[in-house]
């Protein structure tokens, strides 16, 4: 991180409107995030949170809350008499406001110049929007009209995903926000990219002589993306419903780490031009223009009754708020291709659902074997190389590769090379919400979506979308607690491959290089 941004923030500090202050995201994420960020010396005493909604709340009944809220969902605790609770606390106030009253946001403005009088802030304003995303555009607007961007610093704004539901209602929302922010001051979240892992790629890749000479389609194989989830839609059914995994999960949060793993290396690290990179990756992705195409490398599922770490599941069908003869996917998988000189021919498994076995997000990047392996013809247990990003729960690095059994003639055994980074580092490390409110007070966009990516993924999603609205009958039920559809396992093995195990161990494998501690 640069000093001197962290300095910029810390000397002239911010207001941080937070829309939606009564909803679940402001309490698990959003106000840890903030205590955090305080407690670690990353923002100076020269801050204050409007909270917004339509709910009453008196500033102590609103601090109450950022209380309980850092009591359940914070790295770090808060003691109630504890002079820096006290302290951070008394930034905090709240602002009844429908988002639709213009007269309030006029109100607004009056209150975030008393509080950037009485904080010695230098007028920097960042909009938070913990809203329904049908809500961003009239807050952009009344933003606009009740005078609250007329400020002496910057503003910016900070919106949540989903980011339309395609890619024409996103471009709608697009036009909307960019007829009263630029493009440079929207910060849209995918919290994926604040994840610590995710950001880890990019270093592992570009600054390691070891992989970036592989790094292409001479020497993978294929590479493997799994975001596999045990909850199931919990109590946003509504939504979900009418998302599904492959908006809800495909279009942002798998693309997005798909750019990760195949873009370029930016020639500078600057924000746009790692964006740049990223856009290539997605304007290169392989679209479908048949649903023939879609049904061969898409495999659909959605769950039904089942047992998840030992417990009764209900299927989808019975959740809250689902309709009852929904189709709607809770499992998504993919065989995508970027089609360029890097990538031809490498297949990028991607998948993701919910009430699977286990809660993981990791990323297996398979080698291709060593033509005329003269070790193949003895040993059944030849494997190839394997790289692993481990993202979570455990983070860290996991490298797989072949070597000789200690006191045996030529047998060969899967050794692993394991940098378990939560082991050395505990898991206190920054959440992704954290790092991402940080970087979006510090004016760092590196970790936020641009617009062009947005619509790219849109697109690419939206074909996939398109295949099953024309009524293809490939929805696949799979029990709570498996690995989804046999479909799933199928896509990869038509191209001879497998869905690698979770963590990349195999039974019986050696870890020889390791600072786990457990
Ligand atoms: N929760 C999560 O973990 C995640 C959420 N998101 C996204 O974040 C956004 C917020 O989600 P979440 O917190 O779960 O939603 P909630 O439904 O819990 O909260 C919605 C918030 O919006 C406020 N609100 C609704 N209508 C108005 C209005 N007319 N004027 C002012 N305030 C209003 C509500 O307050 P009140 O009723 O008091 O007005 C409430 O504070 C959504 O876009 C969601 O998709 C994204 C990733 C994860
Ligand atoms: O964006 C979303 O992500 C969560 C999974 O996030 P994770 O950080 O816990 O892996 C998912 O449950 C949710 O449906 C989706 O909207």
């Amino acid at each position: 991180m640069s000093e001197m941004r962290m300095d910029g923030v810390r000397e002239q500090g911010v207001v941080i409107f937070l829309f939606g202050a009564t909803g679940d995201l402001a309490s698990r994420k959003l106000y840890p995030a903030i205590y955090s960020m305080y407690r670690e010396g990353k923002l100076s005493d020269k801050f204050a949170v409007v909270g917004l909604a339509r709910r009453p709340r008196t500033n102590e009944q609103f601090r109450d809350d950022v209380f309980q809220s850092i009591q359940e969902f914070a790295r770090h605790k808060a003691g109630a008499d504890d002079p820096e609770w006290i302290r951070f606390a008394e930034h905090f106030e709240y602002m009844p406001l429908d988002i639709h009253n213009v007269d309030g946001f006029r109100r607004l403005s009056e209150t975030a110049s008393r509080l950037e009088g009485q904080f010695g802030i230098a007028g920097n304003r960042l909009f938070y929007l913990a809203l329904a995303p049908d809500l961003f555009g009239s807050v952009a607007q009344n933003l606009l009209e009740g005078g609250v961007l007329e400020c002496s610093g910057w503003h910016r704004l900070v919106i949540e995903k989903p980011f339309g539901f395609d890619l024409p209602s996103a471009e709608k929302l697009n036009a909307e926000l960019q007829s009263v922010f630029t493009e440079k001051e929207i910060y849209r979240i995918d919290h994926y990219l604040g994840k610590e892992m995710v950001q880890n790629i990019n270093v592992v890749r570009f600054a390691n002589t070891l992989f970036e000479p592989l790094w292409n389609n001479k020497y993978i194989a294929n590479i493997q993306i799994t975001l596999s989830e045990t909850v199931g839609v919990e109590d946003r059914g509504g939504y979900y419903d009418h998302s599904g995994a492959l908006r809800d999960m495909a279009q942002n949060h798998m693309l997005q780490m798909v750019t990760m793993m195949a873009m370029e290396a930016p020639s500078r690290l600057h924000p746009e031009d790692i964006r740049d990179e990223k856009v290539k990756v997605l304007r290169s992705l392989r679209g479908f223009s048949t649903s023939e195409e879609v049904s061969q490398n898409v495999v659909r599922g959605q769950y039904t009754a089942g047992t998840v770490k030992g417990q009764e599941k209900p299927g989808y069908r019975s959740e809250d708020s689902v309709n009852p003869d929904s189709v709607t996917e809770t499992y998504f998988a993919a065989k995508v291709f970027v089609d360029n000189f890097r990538w031809a021919g490498v297949p990028f498994y991607i998948r993701t659902g919910k009430r699977l076995p286990v809660k993981t997000t990791e990323v297996v990047v398979e080698f291709k074997s060593i033509p005329d392996n003269v070790y193949l013809a003895k040993n059944k247990r030849l494997q190839p190389n394997l790289l692993v990003f481990r993202v979570h729960p455990l983070e860290g690095i996991y490298l797989k590769i072949n070597a000789k059994e200690p006191g045996s003639d030529e047998t060969i055994i899967p050794v692993a090379m394991d940098f378990c980074q939560s082991c050395q580092v505990g898991i206190n490390t920054p959440e992704a919400y954290e790092r991402l409110l940080f970087d979006a007070v510090r004016g760092d966009s590196t970790h936020f979506t641009r617009w062009d990516e947005v619509a790219l993924a849109w697109q690419y999603v939206d074909r996939i979308k398109a295949a099953w609205n024309e009524g293809a009958d490939d929805l696949r039920l799979y029990p709570a607690g498996s690995w989804g559809p046999k479909e799933s396992h199928e896509l990869l093995e038509r191209d001879g491959f497998h869905w690698w195990p979770i963590n990349g161990q195999e039974e019986g494998e050696v870890v020889w290089v390791t600072n786990r501690t457990e």
